[in-house]
């Protein structure tokens, strides 16, 4: 695909942006596009509202994976594109746009030029949560077609353009959701002393999570609890009978977030005394962490210099990515694209240049013609 093409891509999905397991427009796209393609070595499946195409290889002795991932996120979108989402409150805002106009890109090349082996190209739905990937992994649709090595990228939008980054091993933390309900006795903001204020207990315990960090967790195995959203009450003058806490948590070690886990739950027993009231536990999804295996890496980093690229060493980072589960199975890696945007991922106004499109296309077909 050439760059307009790219470009006119990304831009219409960037307009659909739908969020976990509700990508039907967007799979809907994919599946036009698709079928623009050269056919002859093409076939393709559904999975929910994700999208399977295998190129058959001319003489296959293994398959190689690229899986990209589809989902918007829930954020209302502040950039002054003329190509704005149409579906107000969400946003792309995490680059799954670029990740799909790159593979739908590497894809058209591949289907008019294949190579000797087998290439799955997995469009996942719900990265952002509850998490496609391990569902997807367990579907016979994937099991059918299952690649002896697979790779991702992401966008990093504080990398310029024409810079690829990865490391061996650990590259992304394991994560879980994190969703705190308090419930106590409501009433009039007057008499607080005959109420139990949740705004207040919930409050605290956004103060006092931050020392589940600090002092339970050993300093050199990195930790990360951010609550993102908090709710609570109806009107200025009653005091909330409810509140609720919405974040994440983040660990470098797979065995650290059973130790937040579990303080957690007992700072939340010592809550329920001093506030009177009841707190429910929710984690959501949970996220194993990015391991890339050296091996491929470093033939990744062979690829990336021949390509006349700039190769960055990544440091691991506290992002959460289902690709893990993939990476748990399959021996493979995940890399970070350069987009160079002056706002950062999930923000509301991250505009990735679109000049990275075409680097990336070319990265992504040369790493299946030569790994
Ligand atoms: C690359 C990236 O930004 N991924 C997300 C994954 C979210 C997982 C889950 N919803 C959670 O918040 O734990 C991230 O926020 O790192």
């Amino acid at each position: 695909m050439e760059k307009e093409m790219l470009t006119k891509v990304r831009r219409d999905l960037h307009q659909i942006p739908e969020i976990g397991f509700q990508e039907y427009k967007t799979q809907k796209y994919l599946l036009d596009v698709i079928s623009s393609f050269a056919q002859t070595h093409l076939e393709v499946k559904t999975w929910k509202t994700g999208i399977l195409v295998r190129v058959q290889g001319e003489n296959p002795k293994r398959t190689i994976g690229f899986r990209a991932d589809m989902d918007g996120l829930p954020i209302k979108e502040d950039t002054e594109y003329n190509f704005q989402s149409l579906h107000e409150g969400n946003m792309h805002a995490c680059g799954h746009d670029f990740h799909m106009t790159i593979g739908l890109g590497a894809l058209a090349n591949l289907a008019k030029n294949p190579i000797d082996d087998h290439v799955l190209f997995v469009f996942q739905p719900a990265e952002e949560g509850p998490g496609g990937a391990l569902p997807l992994m367990e579907s016979k649709e994937f099991k059918q077609w299952q690649p002896d090595m697979i790779f991702a990228l992401h966008i990093a939008p504080e990398l310029p353009v024409g810079t690829v980054s990865t490391k061996a091993g650990l590259l992304f933390a394991n994560t879980s959701e994190l969703f705190i309900d308090f419930k106590g006795k409501g009433g009039h903001a007057a008499y607080p002393h005959l109420t139990k204020d949740m705004v207040v207990a919930a409050s605290n315990f956004v103060s006092q999570l931050q020392q589940v960090v600090s002092r339970k967790i050993d300093p050199l195995e990195s930790a990360v609890i951010t609550i993102g959203k908090i709710e609570g009450g109806f009107v200025q003058n009653v005091i909330a009978e409810h509140a609720r806490l919405e974040g994440t948590i983040r660990t470098l070690n797979p065995a650290s977030i059973d130790i937040v886990k579990k303080n957690i739950e007992s700072f939340a027993k010592g809550f329920e005394m001093n506030f009177d009231c009841s707190i429910g536990i929710d984690y959501g999804s949970n996220y194993y962490q990015v391991f890339n295996t050296e091996k491929y890496v470093n033939k990744f980093k062979n690829i990336i210099h021949l390509e006349g690229l700039d190769w960055h060493e990544a440091k691991a980072a506290m992002t959460g990515e289902d690709f893990g589960y993939f990476l748990k199975e399959i021996p493979g890696f995940m890399f970070w694209l350069g987009v160079d945007s002056a706002y950062g991922l999930h923000h509301s106004k991250l505009k990735p240049n679109e000049d990275a499109l075409v680097v990336a296309v070319k990265a992504v077909e040369s790493t299946l013609r030569n790994l």
